[in-house]
């Protein structure tokens, strides 16, 4: 028998509407209806409708059949969405707690929602003069109008030719008595982008026996046919080139003289391109990865971490790996942070790959991004090359997903599905029994962690390829410079380095790290900084009661004055920008030609492209950036690489600080003296005795991590733990305050209710978040840090606590693992 109810969830990001619905598939549609496919269903009241996904089929329903309403048309002939992803949706929706349309949503490009428009045609039975009235009412304007167009009009575009909330509704009232008959129509927002190409028809041999059927006096018509023969040109060129009218190709079409064909256009972004990426000879070291890979890969869902040192080549190997995926008849993701998706990655996977490569990240138009949907869709991609969202790439025989730079927090959704798409790639792998691969120089502690405990296998790759030495790492003591009367943020030293690589015509790279600026206050003296005696995190500056404040749980004092270590009273908040440091070097160094990479500079569109390009031809000495330049770029002329200060990731007031600050020093001197020049890094900071600089001044990850892992065990902070941190934001401070001490209290409750009252001590009380105020939105925070993650996403899924909810001035975010807490 064929199933005759649809299991829909309604594209509307409602909470009182986060449910399965049930719809009885019509006569019509039976046996055509299929899961993860978009329908238009009547919903709620009215006649009015809404377009939703299918999410499942059954045979019965518990709704009465006089009662239930019935689905009206399919939008898409083939399923959006593969069942494989309306199951990984499902666990989207429970794990990160979120509605299951976000889920559904997430999956698919930006642009392809279904857009609805109302096209309004006059019911000429029941127009009469009488009841629309006299000529000058608004009515008979209307009517008469839509006479005139003398085409489809759009509800729309009749309100806003009759502007004003008054005609606004007499208009309605015409809709509701049937003056107005309205059709609504469903589309995609996206359009294909076609492509018209006209022929001879085929009818006759040689051009003379189409000519005969013309007439001498249609010019034009004769004109066409002389320019065309019995091969495809674009119809836009020749009618730009002969000026010709549409009525001169209708009559001929009508003769059946000329053929129209049309063709989808694909949108490449990458077309014109032409890379080059010739396959490399393995070292050693790349090879016995390669063997261990092909050894894992026989069994059922491996997963691997790769830890290679900068610059070991761990490019190569993903392309390789990725190759024997193919011969297996096998396809692959490569995730990539956005940023690195800079012409150096692409241009080596589609310089390996060509044609079977697609490429995704948040610099496509919709179009674009729309078209290598598709194209990956039917099959036609092997390889998606990708940010982030590129895990759902809805590829058929994933084989593989590899996620390069696995330690960046930009796996992490910042909006709501707030996924990370390494648990999202675990999640695959076990549902479509796929391999999973991790490469980084400074693997994640979580990660590093899952190797110990046999998740994960763990492959290492110790040496640079052609065993090009690692550089050497100074730290420079910004304590001193202060002592001998050195104000400036440049140490002797760090200066005197530039100078020498302008004099040698090298280049440089200066990096700063403005992320958590100017929160924490430090002597700059002697470097000491106020921590949370209970957490380990510094301690935030707010300014509105000039107090430091722990904010993961309330810890608080009055800012010193004075340095509570050496008595100084250089204590003061920290902060330069990168423009403040441009400024610094022009002067400096005026011969210099400086390039700048930060938010500021790279805002349009392909600006980041350029900055690297013009880096990579040298066509600058310095390069000044965040963190946006810390990874990934391999410039063979780099040999030095300057850290204006490390301290300011040091004192994130972050769990994380130590590792961010380790990831990044690392990485950033990943970037010197990765060819025969061979390079030189300067650390500045207050703190150089900090065992994350030690261990990157030593590249010695092993031992950081040792010393890390050690801390977080006994701070009981992730992978011991796990944290969810629930972030109230609103414009009124007192009701915010008021809303999530009711929260925390309604939580508690439950807990001792339930009988899990040793759970209490899980919750941290509510406090400001470091940074208590962005755009005139106060931000509070409540944290848990747990070991029974599942009980507590259960409760807070089950829409607990109850009466406080989302409102037009109170935003309820809840981040389950989250990469940052500021
Ligand atoms: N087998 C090989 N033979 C010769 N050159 C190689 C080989 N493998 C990689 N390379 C080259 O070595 C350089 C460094 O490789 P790659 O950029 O992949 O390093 P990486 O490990 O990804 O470094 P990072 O973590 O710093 O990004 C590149 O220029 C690459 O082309
Ligand atoms: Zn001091
Ligand atoms: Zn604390």
């Amino acid at each position: 028998m064929i199933s005759q109810y649809a299991q829909v969830i309604i594209n509307q990001p409602s909470i009182h509407i986060d449910q399965y619905f049930d719809y009885k598939i019509p006569t019509a549609l039976l046996g055509e209806i299929q899961e993860g496919q978009r329908v238009i269903v009547p919903f709620g009241r009215g006649d009015r409708t809404v377009d939703a996904f299918v999410v499942g089929i059954k045979d019965h329903c518990d709704i009465e059949d006089n009662k239930i309403k019935e689905i009206i048309q399919i939008i898409e002939e083939a399923p959006t969405l593969t069942a494989n992803q309306l199951k990984l949706a499902k666990w989207i929706r429970d794990y990160y707690i979120c509605l299951h349309i976000e889920a559904l949503q997430v999956m698919i490009p930006g642009g392809m929602n279904i857009v609805k428009k109302e096209r309004v045609f006059l019911n000429l039975a029941r127009i009469t003069e009488k009841c629309i009235g006299k000529n000058n009412t608004l009515e008979s304007k209307v009517v008469q109008y839509i006479q005139e167009q003398n085409r489809p009009m759009d509800l729309d575009t009749i309100y806003r030719t009759f502007p004003g909330q008054e005609n606004k509704r007499r208009i309605k009232k015409m809709v509701r008595e049937n003056y107005l008959d309205v059709q609504e129509k469903f589309y995609m927002g996206i359009r294909e982008k076609e492509e018209k190409y006209i022929m001879l028809s085929g009818k006759y041999k040689s051009q003379e026996d189409y000519l005969k059927e013309i007439k001498n006096t249609a010019h034009k018509q004769r004109e066409i046919i002389m320019h065309l023969d019995h091969f495809p040109y674009k119809l836009r060129d020749i009618k730009n080139k002969l000026n010709i009218s549409n009525s001169s190709i209708e009559s001929l079409l009508k003769k059946e003289l000329i053929s129209i064909t049309s063709k989808m256009v694909f949108r490449n972004p990458y077309h014109n391109r032409n890379f080059q990426n010739p396959r490399k000879t393995l070292t050693g070291e790349q090879k016995n990865i390669i063997e261990q890979f092909e050894y894992l890969i026989k069994k059922p869902s491996q997963k691997m971490l790769i830890h290679g040192v900068t610059g070991s080549g761990k490019t190569e190997i993903y392309l390789n790996m990725i190759e024997k995926m193919l011969k297996m008849g096998k396809q692959s993701i490569l995730l990539v942070p956005e940023i690195s998706l800079t012409p150096q990655m692409v241009e080596r996977v589609i310089g390996r790959f060509g044609e079977q490569v697609s490429v995704l990240h948040s610099h496509l138009s919709h179009g674009e991004k729309y078209d290598q949907w598709k194209r990956i869709k039917a099959g036609k991609t092997n390889i998606v090359v990708g940010a982030r969202s590129a895990i759902f790439a809805p590829l058929k025989s994933l084989g593989l997903i590899i996620i390069d730079e696995e330690h960046e927090t930009s796996y992490k959704s910042s909006n709501r599905p707030r996924y990370h798409a390494k648990e999202v790639a675990e999640k695959l792998c076990e549902i479509v029994d796929c391999h999973l691969v991790l490469g980084s120089a400074t693997p994640s502690i979580e990660s590093y962690h899952s190797t110990e405990n046999r998740e994960y296998h763990l492959l290492s790759l110790k040496n640079r390829i052609d065993h090009i030495p690692m550089p050497d790492i100074t730290l420079v003591d910004m304590r001193n410079e202060l002592k001998e009367g050195n104000y400036s943020i440049l140490s002797k030293e760090l200066r005197r380095a530039i100078e020498q690589n302008l004099q040698e015509k090298h280049q440089s790279i200066l990096f700063l790290n403005r992320r958590g600026y100017s929160t924490f206050v430090s002597c700059r003296k002697c470097g000491y900084v106020e921590k949370c005696p209970k957490c380990d995190v510094s301690l935030t500056y707010h300014q509105n009661n000039h107090r430091l404040l722990c904010h993961y749980c309330g810890y608080t004092k009055p800012t010193p004055k004075i340095c509570p270590c050496c008595k100084s009273r250089k204590i003061r908040f920290f902060g330069t920008g990168t423009q403040k440091v441009e400024t610094i070097i022009k002067k400096e160094f005026p011969q210099a030609r400086i390039l700048r990479m930060d938010v500021d500079t790279t805002r349009k569109k392909g600006s980041h492209d350029q900055i690297i390009n013009a880096f990579k031809n040298q066509e600058a000495d310095i390069l000044i950036g965040t963190q946006m330049i810390s990874k990934g770029l391999d410039f063979p002329r780099v040999t030095l690489v300057g850290v204006i200060i490390a301290d300011t990731s040091l004192n994130l007031p972050d769990f994380r600080a130590a590792e961010r600050t380790f990831q990044l020093t690392t990485q950033v001197a990943g970037r010197a003296g990765r060819s025969v020049l061979s390079g030189q890094v300067i650390v500045q900071t207050y703190e150089p005795s900090h065992y994350s600089l030690i261990h990157a001044q030593q590249h010695d990850y092993d031992n950081f991590y040792k010393e890390e892992i050690n801390l977080r065990r006994e701070m009981q902070y992730p992978p011991f733990k796990k944290l969810i941190n629930i972030v109230f934001t609103g414009e009124d401070e007192e009701s915010l305050i008021r809303k999530i001490n009711t929260f925390y209290l309604q939580l508690t409750d439950y807990l001792r209710e339930a009988g899990k009252g040793h759970l209490i001590n899980d919750i941290f009380k509510p406090v400001p978040c470091s940074i208590s105020k962005i755009k005139n939105k106060y931000r509070w925070h409540l944290i848990i840090k747990t070991n029974d993650l599942l009980l507590f996403s259960h409760i807070l899924k089950k829409g607990y606590p109850k009466g406080v909810e989302e409102s037009n001035n109170l935003n309820i975010a809840i981040d389950i693992n989250p990469m940052s807490i500021i």
